[in-house]
């Protein structure tokens, strides 16, 4: 089968989006990573498939794979590059839309200076989908990781997220720890694990160890789960800057009950087909 292919990133975080409406497209977990596999496919950290809605009121469905091939809930700097996509391959004319995705509606709009802003909707604490009640009730647990007992907070933005702060991203033990909290038995769907280095109480730098894709040079789900545990746990200010291995989001959260909003760049960078 021909597939064709666009790649784009956010940030560096990179994908292989594909146009499931015009093209009838399911794809086995192995093709999947083939397609995924920086050597011997296309390479990137997710695919993205574009698909008709399933229900009313709704312009696009996006269905997100990591590397591994896993199916999951949610992908922010996907989102940005997933309007810019149908707006370049002329599957709509409007400049925002409303995305149904496993986990909930939402809403990226593409910006007159071409950057793309996405109502991410509304932030669950804990992945068991604890409902969050007030800054005190912020999930801070602790974490056996190995021989280290690390404080975690844990957020769903649909999709499932650990963030522990830490003094100095780069010097961040993510490439031990990342893999051992991505699979603790403490998250069934296992976890996105995110390190929170504090600059002030508007600025921080992130770096997050994917579930499914290992580490990214961005992550926008991770970059609104950060944002969302760094303000429960009084640390930060809305809006807050982000600073990741990629470049720059700008992130906005009014609080329990609200939704976090998230700003930045989405990039396409070629087109081409593959043999599947
Ligand atoms: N690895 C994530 C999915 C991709 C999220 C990330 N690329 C983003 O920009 O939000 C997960 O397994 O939940």
């Amino acid at each position: 089968m021909k597939l064709k292919f666009t790649k784009m990133h956010g940030l560096g975080n990179d994908f292989v989006v594909l146009d499931g409406v015009r093209q009838n497209i399911t794809l086995t977990p192995a093709q999947l990573r083939f397609l995924a596999d920086r050597n011997f496919g296309v390479g990137c950290d997710q695919i993205l498939l574009v698909e008709k809605p399933g229900q009313a009121g709704v312009d696009f469905r996006y269905r997100i794979f990591n590397a591994d091939g896993s199916e999951v809930e949610q992908c922010g700097n996907g989102a940005r590059c997933f309007v810019r996509f149908v707006h370049e391959q002329g599957l709509t004319d409007k400049r925002e839309i409303k995305v149904e995705t496993k986990s909930g509606i939402i809403s990226p709009r593409l910006e007159a200076d071409g950057n793309v802003t996405v109502d991410m909707g509304k932030p669950i604490f804990s992945p068991d989908r604890i409902p969050f009640v007030s800054p005190t009730d912020a999930v801070i647990q602790p974490l056996q990781v190995g021989d280290q007992e690390v404080a975690i907070t844990a957020v769903s933005m649909g999709n499932p997220h650990a963030v522990q702060v830490v003094a100095d991203v780069d010097t961040a033990p993510v490439a031990i720890q990342g893999p051992m909290i991505e699979s603790h038995p403490r998250f069934p769907q296992r976890v996105n694990a995110g390190f929170l280095q504090v600059v002030d109480r508007h600025s921080v730098r992130l770096r997050v160890y994917e579930r499914g894709a290992g580490e990214t040079l961005a992550c926008g789900t991770g970059a609104c789960a950060a944002v969302v545990a760094g303000i429960s746990r009084d640390l930060l200010d809305s809006p807050v800057r982000v600073s990741t291995r990629g470049g720059e989001l700008s992130i906005a959260w009014n609080g329990p009950g609200t939704p976090v909003h998230m700003t930045g760049p989405a990039v396409t960078v070629f087109s081409g087909e593959i043999e599947l």
